[in-house]
């Protein structure tokens, strides 16, 4: 407010009178005279005089007013005088000043009465102002209240959705805390929170006041259409009165309540939308205010900073989930890995010790996946490990483990055992559940497993002894003919020690030059005449002696030391069967044994053909032993390998036969000359009747197959006529001779064998 000047206190009451005349009698009180001197020619008034006051005149009435100016001196004032200044100039004689302009022309007077009218003017004025002021003070003190109060409850609530946050991993918890407190805090009545993802899907939709009837209208609201859309694709607030009446409204889904007022603000940080909240009719009635939208953009910011906090934490434990899998977990089959596996078996042993319950831990490796591998492909054999481990799986209860230690091994955990029965049935299941063929890119596939079981107590306490004895008994299991479980014993510990020192001594054998081919006599018992020979194979150790290919050869094949000893086997066979031809034993047929492990070697055929080049010896001379065994793997790969030894000019026998699972449609499509009845069936034959059936039915086999058939180990004179009388001439076993060396065989092809029954031979 400007400083009070004179101009401010313009008496109301001047007169203007002419130097000569005299006051009137009736004059008004309080009236100020301006006296001006009879008016000049072209003059509207004369000069000023003065000022006369009532008063003045009182005391001489009847003289002019040019007599009654002078008693006091004129003290005229400027117009722009402050009041304070002109205040000070009255006294008990002044009780009135003239203003006048720069040129001291008349322009007002000023009365002591007129200044204190418009100082009192003045500070009513003030008065005014202030009270308004305060009034203002006051309402927006209320205002400010209020404001630090929701703000203090915005503070709390971003408090508690932070604190929600450090405790949950969930978006929703923090999603539905946050569009509580917002509602409350604005008092809205209705209030959603709507999240989208980088593909504009909504992925969050958070409500309150609202029933689920009438949110799933909502919920379906097709994104970037309308006002809520535009929140979004514009990443803007919106307040309005009525939202029905904005252009962009495009109206309510079916069900949704009838809402007026609206509050939506985007949840976004640094440009980057996440969602939108929108809040709808306060409880009042009244619309929403600027202050609103300032605390819901507040809030929003807030929620879309604990949301990139939400996802990058997220992310983190994505990423630390990520390096658990990749570090417990193997990757082709989703199995524990074997890290994990022994963390499981070390928190299985303490629970069991805890409760006194035994541990089964199981090895098992699948038999002759390396033959998948290389005859099918890795792409085919890593699918039929998944499939395997999603069958396993489906052999163990929950609270079991089980895991792949890599390649084709497997490791079960039984724990919490008090029945051994219960391991058994496990390790059944497993065996027959891949005994279903596996359908694999097109391919039929069998595959079998081995399984080796300790348990915990009664092998070891030790986890690692646990596991050498699991793997010990699996071991002892593929000795043992493959797809069978076997459990740890001492003994058969003793059994795998030897093995293992078989396998340490056997693997510089061949370059030693400790192994020999015997040879036994095949003979024809029509004639008494050998017409072949087996090789067998011996081996001499210094270190151990001799030792049965029985016991040998297994090992030689699991430790993949098979391959070169049957490739020396083979060249010396048929350098061996060169020479008798060279020395006139014309005819002599040498048989050799097909390991199955050469079986799933690609090149057997070529291998053949070069030996028999390499040694001259003629392929028509040359027998292939082959095992039933060989024929339940691949049937198509058999065959075809079969068909490319046959083309050789190459003969083919059924060793063991009788011991296998061969189907007889299966082996009318094989390109063989002979079937070898086992000798665990010729042994008996004359004792037991069973035995002399399956022999007989064998033999009848053979004729209506148009095959030969020869029998093995044929050791007394009984065994022989029996066969004879069923049809069967050709014969081999410890009867005729047991396997000699090369150099005796001459000496039998020119002697023969004596027969007995010379009318029927
Ligand atoms: N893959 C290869 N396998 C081979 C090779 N050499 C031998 N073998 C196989 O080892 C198994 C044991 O052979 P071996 O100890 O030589 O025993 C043979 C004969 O000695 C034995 N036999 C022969 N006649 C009798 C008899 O009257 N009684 C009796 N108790 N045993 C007898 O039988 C074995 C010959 O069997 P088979 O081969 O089934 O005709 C054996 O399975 C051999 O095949 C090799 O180089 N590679």
């Amino acid at each position: 407010m400007n400083e009070l000047i004179a101009a401010d206190a313009y008496a109301d009451n001047v007169v203007h009178v002419d130097a000569h005349i005299r006051p009137a009698p009736n004059r008004t009180a309080g009236t100020v005279y301006a006296v001006f001197s009879t008016a000049i020619l072209g003059d509207a008034e004369g000069e000023f005089q003065g000022l006369v006051t009532d008063m003045d005149i009182s005391f001489t009435p009847q003289r002019i007013f040019a007599d009654l100016v002078n008693p006091h001196p004129l003290e005229p004032v400027n117009a722009n005088t402050p009041l304070t200044e002109v205040e000070t100039l009255f006294n008990s004689f002044v009780e009135a000043l003239a203003v006048v302009d720069d040129n001291g022309h008349f322009v007002g007077a000023v009365t002591r009465n007129s200044v204190l009218k418009a100082l009192l003017n003045r500070e009513r004025e003030l008065l005014i102002k202030t009270r308004e002021l305060n009034l203002q003070i006051a309402e927006d003190h209320e205002k400010l209240t209020l404001w630090s109060a929701r703000l203090a409850e915005l503070h709390l609530a971003s408090r508690t959705l932070l604190s929600v946050l450090a405790h949950t991993q969930i978006e929703n918890d923090i999603l539905q805390s946050g569009i509580e407190a917002l509602c409350h805090l604005l008092q809205a009545r209705y209030g959603a929170v709507s999240l989208i993802n980088d593909a504009d899907e909504l992925t969050h939709f958070l409500h309150t006041g609202l029933s689920e009837a009438q949110i799933n209208g909502i919920r379906q609201l097709p994104q970037g259409r309308g006002l809520l859309g535009a929140v979004i694709n514009e990443n803007t607030a919106i307040r309005l009165e009525n939202l029905a009446a904005d252009p962009r409204s495009v109206g309510f889904p079916p069900g949704h309540p009838p809402m007026t007022s609206l509050l939506a603000v985007p949840v976004a940080n640094l440009g980057r939308v996440y969602g939108r909240i929108y809040l709808c009719d306060k409880l009042d009635g009244t619309p929403f205010l600027p202050e609103d939208e300032l605390l819901a953009m507040s809030f929003a910011t807030s929620l879309s900073l604990i949301l990139d906090n939400a996802r990058e934490i997220q992310e983190i434990k994505r990423g630390q989930q990520h390096l658990y899998q990749l570090a417990h977990f193997d990757r082709l089959t989703g199995l524990p890995n074997r890290e994990l596996a022994h963390d499981r078996i070390r928190q299985a042993l303490a629970n069991s010790h805890r409760h006194q319950t035994k541990l089964a831990v199981i090895f098992a490796d699948l038999d002759n996946f390396k033959h998948v591998n290389d005859s099918l492909g890795h792409a085919v054999g890593d699918e039929l490990l998944k499939a395997v481990a999603a069958r396993l799986k489906q052999c163990i209860r929950e609270s079991d483990t089980v895991a792949r230690l890599g390649g084709d091994e497997f490791l079960i955990l039984l724990p919490g055992i008090t029945d051994v029965q219960h391991i058994i049935a496990v390790a059944q299941k497993i065996k027959d559940t891949l005994q279903p063929l596996f359908k694999i890119a097109g391919q039929e596939i069998f595959i079998s497993i081995s399984i080796g079981i300790s348990i915990y107590p009664d092998d070891s306490i030790e986890i690692g002894e646990l596991l050498r004895d699991a793997d010990t008994a699996m071991y002892h299991a593929k000795n043992s003919g493959r797809n069978n479980f076997q459990f740890f014993t001492e003994q058969m510990n003793a059994i795998v020690q030897r093995q293992m020192r078989l396998i340490s001594v056997l693997s510089g054998a061949l370059e030693r030059g400790q192994f020999l081919l015997k040879y036994q006599p095949q003979i024809a018992l029509r004639t008494g005449k050998m017409i072949g020979v087996e090789a067998l194979l011996r081996w001499q150790s210094p270190e151990l002696g001799d030792i049965s290919p029985n016991e040998f050869i297994p090992v030689a094949e699991s430790a993949g030391l098979i391959i070169a000893i049957s490739d020396w086997v083979l060249m010396e066979a048929c350098l061996q069967g060169k020479q008798w031809l060279d020395q006139g034993l014309t005819g002599l047929r040498v048989a050799v044994n097909l390991s199955a492990v050469q079986f799933q070697q690609p090149h057997l055929a070529e291998k053949v053909r070069q030996a028999l080049a390499a040694t001259g010896f003629p392929a028509e001379l040359l027998e292939l032993e082959i095992t039933e065994s060989i024929m339940m793997s691949d049937k198509n790969a058999i065959i075809t390998l079969l068909d490319e030894l046959k083309a050789l000019g190459t003969q083919i026998s059924i060793d063991d036969f009788g011991t296998g699972y061969s189907s007889l449609s299966y082996l009318k499509r094989l390109p063989i000359d002979r079937v070898k009845i086992d000798q665990s069936f010729v042994r008996d034959v004359v004792i037991d009747p069973n035995d002399a059936a399956i022999v007989t039915a064998i033999i009848a086999m053979t004729h209506g197959l148009n095959l030969e058939v020869i029998a093995e180990g044929v050791e007394t004179q009984a065994q022989l006529e029996f066969l004879l009388s069923k049809g069967c001439y050709y014969a081999q076993g410890y009867h005729f001779s047991k396997p000699v060396g090369e150099q005796t065989i001459p000496a039998l092809w020119h002697s023969g064998f004596a027969v007995s029954r010379g009318e029927d031979c």
